[in-house]
Order: structure tokens, then sequence, then C-alpha cells
């Protein structure tokens, strides 16, 4: 979901219909008690049934208006920053701190996700990153094999986590690695929380963990640019990229600081704990849930395998993009992958899951079905917008569809698999309640 607050004093017409609850709760409790059941959109039903699409309502104190029509999400996500900014609850801002680049606007805003946008885009990143992502599988596959049980939403996060950090900052395994593993799990669980800073709260834990976390990368940028000295050869990181900005800027006088790359770097790393594994977790519990799909994606990635053992040839990145029934999997998945954040103001809330598991977009949209795509229905661009949209489009967009595409390419064609039972839950982030434990074979 996306949070925007409108700007100035545009003349709406009429608020539309809907309640604002109780006085102070307002529908606070029913909107988050939603999430924690197996039918979260029930909230946006119920509502959309009374009032239409677009409706009125208070939660958190805030009154809020929320959409499920594509057409209003478009107009939001497409606003050029003038009409609508983003906004976050207070746990989000206190945590990201003000140069986060999801609260920038303008120019700054454009120039930083351009940069950042342009690496993450680059085939030589793809490239890196589906031969690291295929090495790290394989030594995962190693420790895999002796343990009864593993749990994927975990395994997965290890995983992208490590991924992730080489992006951003070219750090590989190691001690440094661990303790931010660690520290970033501990800055994480406040992201959502009450915003109380008092020690002891939760708030207060993950700021501390966050100045930890600050340190560390700064440490290792200042070493970075000793090693570099005045040189800047190839961009291997987006330390790499900033630092070479930072450098440009000094003509100019545009101030990319280094706090300001700290900061950004820890920001950027939630989508290595949090969106991607997700994904993949989720990947693997429909998978695992729908036979027929495991059996056309398996066949899929094994002629690869094949072809790949055959020629003895080594993967390229898009050679895993290729693998069309993969993608359209993918793409399913990012469907049913919900992200809830909450408004502040009055906002507009744009749901995006309600308008992905909307009958009027798609048919049979609960049914897990990822041929759609091949018989008639396309994703289209108003009402697939898992990734966002307009200036703020994701830029991590390709890079996390090809992570999933490694991941179960080599997970199907190494392993058969029997999950345990288990519950998604989706407020205040998609997880699976026990982390999705399964029992794997070898194949
Ligand atoms: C499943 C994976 C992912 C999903 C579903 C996802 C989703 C999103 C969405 C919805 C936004 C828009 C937020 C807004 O409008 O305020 C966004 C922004 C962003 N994402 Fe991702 N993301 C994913 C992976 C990644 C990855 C791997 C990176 C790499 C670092 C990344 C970096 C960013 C950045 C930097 C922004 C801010 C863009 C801006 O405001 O200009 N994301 N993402």
């Amino acid at each position: 979901m996306e949070m925007m607050s409108s700007r100035g004093n545009d003349n709406i017409g009429r608020i539309p219909k809907g309640s604002l609850g109780w006085p102070l709760l307002g529908e606070t409790l029913e909107f988050i008690a939603c999430g924690y059941t197996s039918k979260p959109l029930d909230f946006m039903h119920k509502r959309r049934t009374l009032y239409g699409k677009v409706f009125k309502s208070n939660i958190l104190g805030r009154p809020i208006i929320i959409s499920n029509d594509s057409e209003v999400n478009k107009v939001v996500l497409q606003n050029d920053g003038r009409k609508f900014i983003p906004f976050y609850p207070k746990s989000v801002t206190e945590l990201l701190g003000k140069s986060s680049i999801l609260q920038m606007n303008g120019n700054l805003h454009k120039r930083v996700h351009g940069l950042i946008g342009g690496f993450l885009k680059s085939p030589s990143l793809k490239e890196a990153v589906a031969r690291d992502l295929g090495n790290l599988m394989e030594s995962s596959f190693m420790r895999w094999r002796d343990s009864q049980q593993i749990h994927v939403q975990y395994e997965a996060k290890k995983i992208t986590f490590q991924v992730l950090v080489k992006v951003l900052m070219g750090l590989g395994p190691g001690k440094d690695l661990q303790f931010l593993k660690k520290q970033f799990e501990e800055f994480i669980k406040g992201l959502i929380c009450l915003p109380i800073k008092l020690p002891g709260t939760r708030l207060h834990k993950s700021l501390k963990a966050k100045e930890r976390i600050m340190k560390l990368i700064k440490k290792i940028i200042e070493e970075k640019m000793k090693c570099n000295g005045e040189e800047h050869g190839a961009l291997r990181d987006v330390v790499d990229v900033f630092l070479k900005q930072m450098k440009d800027d000094q003509t100019d006088g545009h101030n990319i600081t280094i706090d300001f790359i700290c900061n950004s770097l820890t920001e950027m790393m939630i989508p290595g704990e949090d969106s991607v594994p997700m994904l993949i977790t989720l990947a693997l519990k429909y998978l695992g849930d729908s036979p027929s799909a495991l059996k056309k994606l398996k066949e899929e990635n094994m002629e690869l395998k094949m072809k790949k053992g055959y020629h003895g040839e080594c993967y390229s990145w898009k050679d895993y993009m290729s693998l069309s029934f993969t993608q359209n999997v993918t793409i399913l998945i990012l469907i049913c992958f919900a992200g809830y954040l909450i408004p502040k103001d009055w906002c507009i809330l744009t749901s995006f899951t309600s308008i992905h598991l909307d009958q009027d977009n798609y048919e049979k949209p609960y049914k897990f079905d990822p041929w759609r795509w091949q018989n008639k229905e396309g994703s289209n661009q108003n009402t697939f917008t898992p990734f966002g949209g307009g200036q703020r489009l994701c830029p991590g967009l390709e890079l996390s569809r090809l992570e999933v595409a490694v991941f179960l390419h080599h997970f199907v064609t190494t392993f058969s698999w029997i999950a345990e039972e288990d519950t998604m839950i989706t407020f205040p982030t998609v997880k699976m309640k026990k982390g999705l434990p399964i029992i794997l074979s070898p194949i």
C-alpha cells in the first residue's frame, strides 16, 4: 500500500462516504485485526460494498481516504510530488531519518533515484548477482542436505541479505556481515511500532541498532575511500556510485555526505531482509500447494539445467530471466504480496492488494494460476503495481525478479519438499507465522 498526503488546498469536491469509527480509535482495531486473519482484505471488502471503491476511514487517529480504485491509484502514483507527498508512520520516519529517499522530494530525489536505479539495472551488476546468488545457494544446499527441516523464511533472508549487502557496500561473509545482520534484525523490528523513544521501548532499541549499523557502514566506506584514493575505476557497488557522485558534486555544490550514504544504505537493506525473501517464501508456499504449477516450473528449469550441463556452460542472468513460466509465477506471487503502511493527517491510502485481488481486474483473482498470462490477461500498468509507480517506481524491480528466478531455478532442480502447515500474516508486513518449515529431499 502507498500512503500519500494531499498537499495544498485542492478543491477536491466532496469527501467520499465512509465512517470515521470510534472517537480516537477510529477503525484501527478492525484494520489491524484483519491483517492477522486468513482474510486480510475483509476490512476493504466490507466498506467497499457499503460505500464504493473509494471511502473514508480513520486509522491510528488520522482521517484517511482509502482507494481500491486503480484509476485513482494511478493519479496518485503518477503525480509529480506537487499534489501528493509520501507519508509514513512516525516510527518509520524516526528510524529512516530525515534524509530517507522515501521522504525526499524534488531534484535531489530525482538525482538519487536515478543514481541508484541506473546502477541496479546495469547488466554487469545483474551478472554478478546471478553468479553470487548461484554460488551462495550451492553452499546453502550443502548445509541443508544434513538438516531434517529448514525454515524457508529464515534461510531465504540469510541468502538475500548477504546478496544485497554485497550489492550495496561490497561486504562479503565474515564477522562484519554477521554483526550487520544481527543489528539489522533488531533495527527492522521497530519499523512499525509505538512511536515512543524512551529507553527499553522497541523504537529506542531499534534506534540504537541503527547507530551501530551506521558506525560499521562508515568504517567500510572509509576503508574503501582509502583503497580507492582519488581513483574511480569500475563501479562495483552502491557505495562506489555514491562516492563518485560525491566527488563530482564538489564542483556544483550539491551535498551527498558520508552520513547521507550510511543512511541510504541502511534503508536499502530492508528489501534484503523483508521483501525479496518473502517473495521467495511465498513462491515456495504457493508452489507447494499447486502440484501442476510446480511440475511445469520444474520442467522448464530442468530443461535449462540440462542444457547448461550438456554444454558445460555457466549461467548468465539472461538465462534465468528467459524462463517465461518462472517469470509468470513471480508476477503472480507479487500479486499476492501485500505491504501495509499507516498514514498521517488526511492521507490517501492506495491499496495495491485490493486492486490485485479484484474480480473486476482479474478473473478468479484468488486462484494460483501462473498460466493466466499465457492465455489472455496481461499485467496492466494500472492494475499491477507491486513495485509502486511513477517517480517512485522501485529501482530494485528487475533485481528482485532476477533473485527470485535464480533461487527458484536452483531450488526446484535440486530438491522436492513437503511443507508443514503454516499461516500467512499480512500486518504490518507479510510473513509466515512459523517461517514456513519444510522437509527436503534431494532429487
Ligand atoms: C519484492 C521485492 C520488492 C518490492 C515488492 C518492492 C516494492 C517497492 C515499492 C512499492 C516502492 C515504492 C515506495 C513508495 O512509493 O513510497 C519501492 C521503492 C524503493 N525500492 Fe523497492 N521493492 C522491492 C525490492 C527492492 C530491492 C531489491 C531494492 C534494492 C536496493 C529496492 C530499493 C528501493 C528503493 C531505493 C526505493 C525508493 C524509490 C524512491 O522513492 O525513489 N527495492 N519498492
